[in-house]
């Protein structure tokens, strides 16, 4: 797998009912890193995800270019904030959803399948349905569902957001090892989790919205809690994020 570059040329957008975002947004996401996307709420980091995985319903003027440029039908894989496993399938079968509908499903992947559901804390929960399932673990579903698809750019938008912190820490943990030497763009509200997690990050904010800061962390995610680099982020990071706020 060839990670692509994601370029976002002079970037504005207008929504069906006429109103607009962004206002000449220019972004560079590097290929094979994990950049993670801070910001209030609003500001318009899931629009962001939803234009690169090409879901958006709006109009876009400037320019979005990948590096290279894959195919768009294996380009990405997204998760989004709604965990839209599908009510009638197992959680196995929900995590194996691509593979099925891509017609490769084999026996191989059903077992790693039954690894990472293990690895996430959710073995006994195979063949239970969704509605039988916590937020978190429906969460947890969604994300190894999205891992699994392997793609060269991996969009998530707070795939953590309903774990508690224990679960939260093993999942980033799992997520970096799992999309290693891809494109990596996650939405977080968490600051420690963007350092823990992040290449780089890039917080969002300001009327129109543009980059406010945006951050090149040393050494390789997911780093401890105690690393040195979050420490010397955290504060400085928080500050700017109050300033942000509303
Ligand atoms: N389809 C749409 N039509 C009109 N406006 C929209 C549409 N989708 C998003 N918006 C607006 O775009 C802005 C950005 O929304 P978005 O969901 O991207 O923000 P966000 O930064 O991800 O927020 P949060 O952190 O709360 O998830 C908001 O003002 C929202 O109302």
């Amino acid at each position: 797998m060839i990670p692509s570059a994601i370029h976002l040329d002079a970037v504005s957008l207008t929504f069906r009912d006429g109103s607009r975002l962004f206002d000449g947004l220019t972004m560079n996401v590097a290929a094979g890193r994990c950049t993670c996307l801070l910001g209030p709420s609003g500001c318009g980091k899931s629009t962001l995800l939803r234009l690169i995985s090409g879901a958006a319903d709006c109009h876009l003027d400037g320019r979005l270019r990948f590096d290279p440029d894959p195919p768009a039908s294996v380009r990405c894989a997204w998760m989004g904030q709604d965990d839209l496993l599908l009510p009638w399938f197992s959680l196995l079968d929900n995590v194996l959803l691509g593979a099925r509908l891509r017609g490769t499903l084999d026996r191989d992947h059903t077992e790693r399948a039954r690894e990472l559901i293990a690895e996430a804390g959710l073995a006994g929960y195979e063949q239970a349905l969704p509605a039988a399932l916590s937020g978190g673990m429906r969460q947890r579903g969604a994300l190894l569902r999205t891992l699994l698809e392997e793609r060269p750019i991996m969009l998530m938008d707070e795939p953590f957001s309903a774990l508690d912190a224990l679960t939260r820490m093993r999942l980033q943990n799992l997520s970096c090892r799992l999309t290693t030497g891809a494109t990596v763009m996650l939405v977080t509200h968490d600051v420690m989790e963007a350092l823990r997690m992040a290449d780089r990050i890039i917080v969002l904010g300001g009327t129109p919205v543009a980059i406010k800061t945006q951050l090149d962390l040393a050494g390789t995610p997911p780093r401890r809690p105690g690393d040195p680099e979050i420490i010397r982020h955290y504060e400085p990071l928080l500050e700017i994020l109050l300033s942000e706020a509303p």
